[in-house]
């Protein structure tokens, strides 16, 4: 038993035995594995401290060091024969890259200065070179051949961040200079601008470019206003990349490439910190406008601005004076600097290329510069792009379109506001046909600033693309609103058109329907302000319509362009913002004010005949200042418009020129000269205050209510309403079909009633003077119902100051003249006898008519009377009128739903009694 269990022992210790054996045999062997791995891991940590640092770079110590390591040997025989290698297979390298630069860093960019520096560059800057040359380098061995030049890529390719050692400072002085001096002699002056900032100085940075400090070329910024800086920089890129976008693409390279244009300057922005970081709201907008920059065309140039950009950047930091490592060649190779160039050399530099820009940039420019060389090249179809006026010898245009659908202009009288508006008419005519421009032109101001484009009586010629030019029209505020309602009713014709044919915008209207007539329409109004300048109808009418075109007149291509005298205008806008929020096209002129945002000042300091552009709804990084040539003095606007007009004018129409300032001539008045004998006959009254040239009628059919009344004691257009309709009249009835019968009681307008019924007669029409009204109307009243064949038209002058005796009964007779009369006005229309009689005063006619006879008067025309006392004329209607000379109220009761203002026609014999209107 004992011995059993003494063996059962022996057997457990055995195999115990056996298992630590074998667990023994398996820590070792883990410990063994784990001294391997970590003896690779320490060999790989060497080889990648070596990689770092570089075998040859390694001060002594550091040597001594990794000669310590178990695995120097070992590392230092495989790193050495991967770059004996690698060197052997990249013999050819430093050869393949002296080639490279040289392809990629031409002339200026890369060549020895003796080769440039002084010349003033061509390259007129649509594209750039890739690199440019800042020292060279040599590859391990050292040996000349090795040598190769070192570049870095700036522009739209690369920011650049140079990063100082102690006491360097002049070195990359010299480093930045000679960079943008290669730069700058590399393209033509204008090309490139240089904009400077120093966190530690204003005035002495870079001092040796200064000469180009009057130009634009060059650009200094206070130490204290980084953010100046970054603003304006800003503004750039937002600018160019919405004109990018505008024209489909992402970047100014690319729209230089379609283009084949420069478009903007390149830019270099210089920044000198001091290797602190920048406080966070700079380091936030700076890391902004790093990241847009390049596709605006715009490189940083960082020293020792400690920043995080997430854009292409190279870096170059410095060793020491002479050398330095770069992002492009790598930690391995050491940089040997360019020196500065000669200081002497690079003022003189300077001096020739500010020379070159202010030549360049010329004396004033002229209105000529404005046109193309060849008229009507343009397509309209997605915008209208015009040439206004010059920046440095630069050309600055105006674009109307989607972005920038309708235009305000503002400018203190003198301004030069209507010279702009001549420049960016011109422009815009010599670049389109009239197939793609049609131009409404109106102008609130009194004078005739517009009226030269329509063709008058020294000149004949007139702006093809003008279809209505509307001048002196200030009192007429009914005339603008005429132009909005076209341009309203126009809105629907082209948006009915374009669901038709199922497109949104012009462009694709015009895609669609290439047969169709579909120009882009630009409204001028001047002093636009007049629109609103009452509470009424004019105004409440006008703030809808203009509201409803400048909100959907951007995709149908009708665009406003909207002047004013500044506040008068945007006063004009309160209450009515929609409109003002749409011109996101902003004109300002020299002291314009609230024209531009509100922070916005440029226009305060914009120089004489110059204008602030801006596309961006007035906010400063839109701005675009521009000289504008004199456009408007004599013979200059006038040159183009006779080529225009030779060129176009047979193929189409002359303008229709709208003036307040002159009353229409019956006798030239379309609406007159075709009147032919017809069926209906109507007697004109006046004109229409209306965009085609309308004339304003009362017809006068055989039924109840068809009797005239003109109202007012304002004689001389009085008697011409009463003059028109009588001749119109004559014109539509052969002989013998009517007869006219005249009475005056108005002693003073005697001769006219007499020379108005010669001129009847004269036209062989039976014409009856009456000296005794009251017999006449007996015996009109008491032939009415037998006369049914020839009209009969009574032309009553002054009834109100013949009333007295028409109210006297003669003696025997059971009715009184009076009586006759209101049997004639009641029951004489349907019978073909009409009554077109003037009464001085409303309360004589309600006198003459009795109770309950305003039915009989149908029609009116009112001069210097009261709009209140005009309502029971007016079916109630409450009637605004403001009485002015030469125009008159109009109702027609079976027509209007509302009285409109008309012109009377001007009479053309002057009249002792009252002279013309
Ligand atoms: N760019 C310019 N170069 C030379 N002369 C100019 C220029 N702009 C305007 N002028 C001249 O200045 C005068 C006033 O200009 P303009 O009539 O255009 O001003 P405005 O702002 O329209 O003034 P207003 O509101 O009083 O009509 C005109 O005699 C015009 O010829």
């Amino acid at each position: 038993m004992a011995n059993k269990a003494s063996e059962q022992r022996n057997r457990v210790q055995t195999a115990l035995e056996r298992v630590r054996h074998q667990i023994g045999l398996v820590l070792g062997a883990a410990a063994g594995a784990r001294e391997m791995a970590e003896a690779e891991l320490s060999r790989l940590m060497l080889e990648q401290e070596i990689v770092r640092i570089g075998m040859n770079h390694a001060d002594a110590e550091q040597q001594t060091e990794w000669a310590r390591h178990p695995a120097a040997h070992e590392v230092f025989a495989s790193l050495g024969g991967v770059r004996n290698a690698f060197y052997t297979d990249w013999s050819t390298g430093p050869n393949a890259l002296r080639e490279l630069v040289a392809a990629n860093a031409p002339g200026p960019a890369g060549r020895p200065p003796g080769e440039w520096l002084g010349r003033v560059g061509t390259n007129p800057g649509v594209t750039g070179p890739g690199l440019w040359r800042v020292g060279s380098a040599t590859a391990a061995g050292r040996d000349i051949s090795r040598t190769f030049d070192v570049a870095v890529p700036l522009l739209d390719e690369s920011h650049l961040a140079i990063t100082s050692a102690p006491k360097t400072r002049p070195v990359v002085d010299g480093i930045v200079q000679n960079l943008l001096m290669r730069v700058l002699s590399a393209f033509e002056p204008g090309a490139v601008k240089v904009h400077l900032w120093d966190v530690g100085q204003l005035t002495a940075i870079l001092p040796d470019l200064y000469p180009l400090s009057r130009t634009s070329a060059l650009s200094l910024y206070d130490p204290t206003r980084l953010e100046d800086l970054l603003d304006e920089l800003a503004g750039h890129i937002r600018r160019i990349h919405a004109t990018g976008m505008q024209a489909g693409h992402t970047s100014l390279r690319e729209l230089r490439k379609a283009t084949g244009q420069r478009v903007e300057p390149y830019r270099i922005a210089v920044l000198y910190g001091n290797g602190e970081t920048l406080e966070p709201e700079r380091a936030r907008d700076l890391k902004r406008v790093a990241s847009g920059a390049l596709a605006a065309g715009i490189c940083l140039i960082l020293v020792d601005v400690p920043t995080a950009v997430s854009a292409s950047i190279e870096t170059l930091s410095l060793l020491d004076e002479r050398r330095a490592v770069s992002s492009m060649t790598g930690s391995d190779l050491v940089v040997d600097l360019d020196p500065a160039l000669p200081s002497g050399q690079v003022i003189r530099a300077a001096g020739r290329i500010a020379e070159a820009l202010i030549a360049k940039q010329g004396g004033p420019r002229a209105f000529a510069d404005l046109l193309p060389t060849e008229l009507g090249q343009e397509n309209s179809a997605r915008e209208l792009r015009a040439s206004v006026g010059f920046y440095e010898g630069e050309s600055v245009e105006v674009v109307i379109g989607d972005a920038s659908p309708h235009a305000l202009i503002g400018g203190p009288s003198g301004s030069g506001k209507t010279n702009f508006l001549y420049a960016l008419l011109g422009s815009l005519a010599a670049r389109y046909t009239p197939d793609e421009l049609a131009l409404y032109l109106l102008d609130f101001k009194e004078g005739v600033s517009f009226a030269g484009l329509a063709p008058g009586r020294k000149d004949a010629s007139w702006l093809p693309h003008a279809k209505l030019v509307g001048v002196n029209v200030n009192t007429d505020r009914e005339f603008g609103l005429a132009l909005l309602r076209f341009l309203a009713d126009e809105l629907r014709r082209r948006s009915a058109a374009a669901k038709e044919h199922e497109v949104t915008n012009l462009a694709d209207l015009r895609e669609q329907d290439p047969g169709g007539h579909w120009p882009r329409i630009v409204a001028v109004i001047d002093e636009f302000q007049y629109l609103f300048a009452g509470r009424d109808q004019v105004t409440a009418q006008a703030t809808q319509l203009l509201e409803d075109i400048a909100r959907r007149g951007r995709s149908q291509g009708i665009h406003l362009v909207l002047a004013s005298q500044d506040v008068a205008g945007i006063e004009a806008f309160w209450g009515k913002p929609a409109v003002f929020e749409q011109c996101t096209l902003r004109i300002a002129m020299p002291k314009a004010r609230r024209v531009l945002a509100e922070t916005n000042n440029a226009a305060v300091s914009a120089p004489k005949w110059h204008a602030v552009i801006n596309h961006d709804s007035g906010v400063a990084h839109g701005n675009m200042l521009a000289h504008v040539p004199d456009s408007s003095s004599r013979n200059v606007f006038v040159n183009l418009q006779h080529q225009l007009w030779e060129l176009y004018s047979g193929r189409f129409p002359r303008p229709r020129l709208f003036d307040g300032a002159h009353s229409p001539v019956l006798e030239q008045f379309p609406a007159y000269t075709e009147l032919k004998p017809g069926s209906k006959p109507r007697a004109l009254l006046g004109q229409s205050i209306d965009v085609t040239e309308a004339a304003c009628g009362v017809e006068l059919p055989r039924a109840p209510g068809r009797n005239v009344a003109v109202l007012g004691g304002a004689t001389a257009e009085a008697l011409s309403i009463m003059d028109s309709a009588a001749r119109s009249l004559a014109r539509q009835f052969e002989v013998g079909e009517v007869e006219f019968v005249l009475s005056c009681a108005i002693d003073a307008c005697a001769p006219a009633v007499l020379e108005l019924t010669e001129r009847l007669r004269a036209e062989g029409h039976v014409a009856t003077l009456a000296d005794d009204l009251p017999a006449t109307l007996t015996s009109v009243a008491e032939s009415m119902s037998t006369s049914d064949v020839a009209t009969k038209v009574l032309l009553l002058y002054g009834v109100d100051a013949a009333l007295p005796a028409l109210e006297t009964k003669a003696v025997g007779q059971p009715k009184s003249g009076l009586d006759h009369l209101r049997t004639v006005l009641k029951q004489g229309p349907g019978h073909g006898v009409h009554a077109i009689g003037w009464w001085r005063s409303i309360a004589r006619l309600k006198d003459t008519l009795g109770f309950g006879g305003t039915d009989d008067i149908g029609a009116w025309a009112a001069l210097d009377v009261q709009g209140n006392e005009l309502s029971p004329f007016a079916a109630g209607l409450v009637v605004h009128w403001s009485p002015r000379p030469g125009r008159a109220l109009f109702f027609d009761r079976t027509t209007h739903s509302a009285p409109e203002v008309i012109i009377p026609f001007q009479r053309p014999d002057p009249d002792p009694a009252g002279g013309t209107p």
